[in-house]
Order: structure tokens, then sequence, then C-alpha cells
């Protein structure tokens, strides 16, 4: 159960723009005997990109379900935007959106029927211009009045990130955004992911595979495993700790066990 007395007593009383984009704090999931999530706490700035890194199973799609309202957690707080989380999801929600490739559009409807449904549940004003221009920006015109169902892994993905942006949201949660897009395609969605940031201030909070995209896009790292933060810096202060070079060579000391330097 979520603990809104403990959101209101450890609430700051300080200046809307010093809010947490994402509070987090004693967060737990439990699936029957699994501990998907297990003690999970972290704080996220507003305008800030945070990657998610972690093996498979590691408790990412979890988390960043339970900051969605999606799931609920067993125990521990959320707060998003300065609301508690599922309580004030009727406040929050149209502030903030996600993709994920685990979650499908309908397939019969054409990627502009879609983004005009999803415009419409977010009360997107002039949803037409809105369309137009993610369709431009995204280089969705070739199959804007295609159905969903029959286009490539990589043109979905873009629809799914159009989606995600239908709202222009102030937080951002997107699960491996750039999973299944060729190199060149991956690298121009990073591209307009950091513009979107600086032009809207936006904070973004990425679960990701790719340890290149993280190093590159991300002010910060956290690395789960077990359902738990194991570390949570820079990408730079990270890959000092572990005297490495690449934050994939990180991950692999982390998923085998290996140690940080001045670790406790
Ligand atoms: N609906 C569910 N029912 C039961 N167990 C679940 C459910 N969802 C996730 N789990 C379990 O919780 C743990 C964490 O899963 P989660 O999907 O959050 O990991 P992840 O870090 O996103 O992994 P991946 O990188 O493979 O996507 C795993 O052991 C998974 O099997």
């Amino acid at each position: 159960m979520v603990n809104s007395d403990a959101v209101t007593a450890s609430s700051p009383t300080a200046a809307p723009p010093e809010t947490a984009a994402i509070d987090v704090a004693h967060l737990v999931k439990l699936y029957k005997t699994t501990r998907a999530v297990d003690g999970v706490t972290f704080r996220i700035g507003p305008g800030s990109i945070t990657g998610l890194l972690g093996g498979n199973g590691a408790g990412k799609t979890t988390t960043i379900a339970m900051i969605m309202g999606l799931v609920l957690p067993t125990s521990g707080r959320i707060q998003v935007l300065g609301h508690p989380m599922p309580e004030a999801s009727a406040e929050v929600l149209g502030r903030m959106n996600f993709e994920s490739p685990y979650v499908d559009m309908p397939m019969r409807l054409t990627v502009r029927q879609n983004l005009t449904i999803f415009g419409r549940l977010y009360a997107v004003e002039n949803l037409r211009e809105r369309i137009e221009q993610l369709a431009a920006d995204l280089d969705l015109n070739d199959f804007l009045d295609r159905a969903n169902g029959k286009l490539s892994a990589g043109q979905k993905t873009r629809v799914a990130l159009a989606k995600a942006l239908i709202n222009q949201p102030e937080l951002l949660l997107l699960d491996e955004p750039t999973a299944s897009l060729d190199p060149d395609t991956a690298d121009w969605v990073r591209q307009h992911l950091a513009n979107y940031r600086k032009t809207h201030n936006a904070t973004i909070l990425l679960a990701s595979h790719n340890m290149l995209e993280v190093e590159r896009l991300c002010d910060r790292v956290i690395i789960m495993k077990r359902g738990r933060i194991e570390d949570d810096d820079s990408p730079d202060q990270i890959m000092a700790r572990y005297n490495r070079a690449t934050l994939e060579e990180v991950f692999l000391d982390v998923a085998r066990g290996r140690v940080a330097e001045g670790a406790p």
C-alpha cells in the first residue's frame, strides 16, 4: 500500500521549480514470491535525463510501471510532479506520458487514427496540427494512413514515440525507446529526445539495454540488479568508480558481481 502520510510528512515546502519530477522511496513490488522491486529509493530533478540500467528481470519495467500508476506498489511511496501516485493520477497523468515496445496500439487502426484517439484522451488542442507536426518531426508521413499492424518494428517504435509526445509531456517515461531501430534511426531518435528535453525542460527516465545510448544521452544512471539499486551517479562518475572506459564494461562488472572501487 502507498503510504500517503509519508508523502505529506516529507514534502518540502520549496518553490515548485525545486519539486522533484519523480520521488520514490522504499518502493517494493512483490509478485507472489518474486521481489520484482525490492526497496528502491531515488529522486529525479526536473529537466534531467536519467537512464535505468540492469539485466533482464532487474526490475526496470516494474519500476516505470509503478511510477506511471499502471502497477500498484506492494509498499513504499511515489510522488510524481509533486503529487502522490497513484492517488493523484488524475492531476498528473495529463502532464506525463510513456512509451514501451511491449504496449501495442490497436493494430487495425491507422497511425493517424491511433494518434487522434490518444490526442483526444489527452485533450490535446489543435490536434490535427499537432499530429502533422509529429509526423514531420518523426518522419511518419509515408505511413500515416497505414494500419499500425502493417508497420515494421522500427516504424512502430517511431509511432509509439509520437504517441508519447502527443501531449507535450513534462515527464516522459521510456522503456527501451530505440529497441528495434537501425543505428541511424536510433541516433536520430536520441537527438530528438535530447532536443525535446532542451526545448520543453522535460524530465526523461528511460530504461535501456543500450549502454552507448545511456552514456550519450543521460546525465545520470541508476543501475538495478535483482530489484535493488546497485549504483546511482553520472555516467562519468560510475565509469571512474569501476575504473572502466565504457558503461558496457561497468554493466558486465555489475552483472558478474565485481565490485566498484570504494564500494561499501
Ligand atoms: N506481471 C508479473 N507477474 C509475475 N512476475 C512478474 C510480472 N512482471 C514482472 N515480473 C517479474 O519481476 C521481475 C522484474 O521484471 P521486470 O520486467 O521489471 O524487469 P526488467 O528489468 O524490465 O527486465 P527486462 O530487461 O528483461 O525487460 C522479473 O523476475 C519478472 O519475471
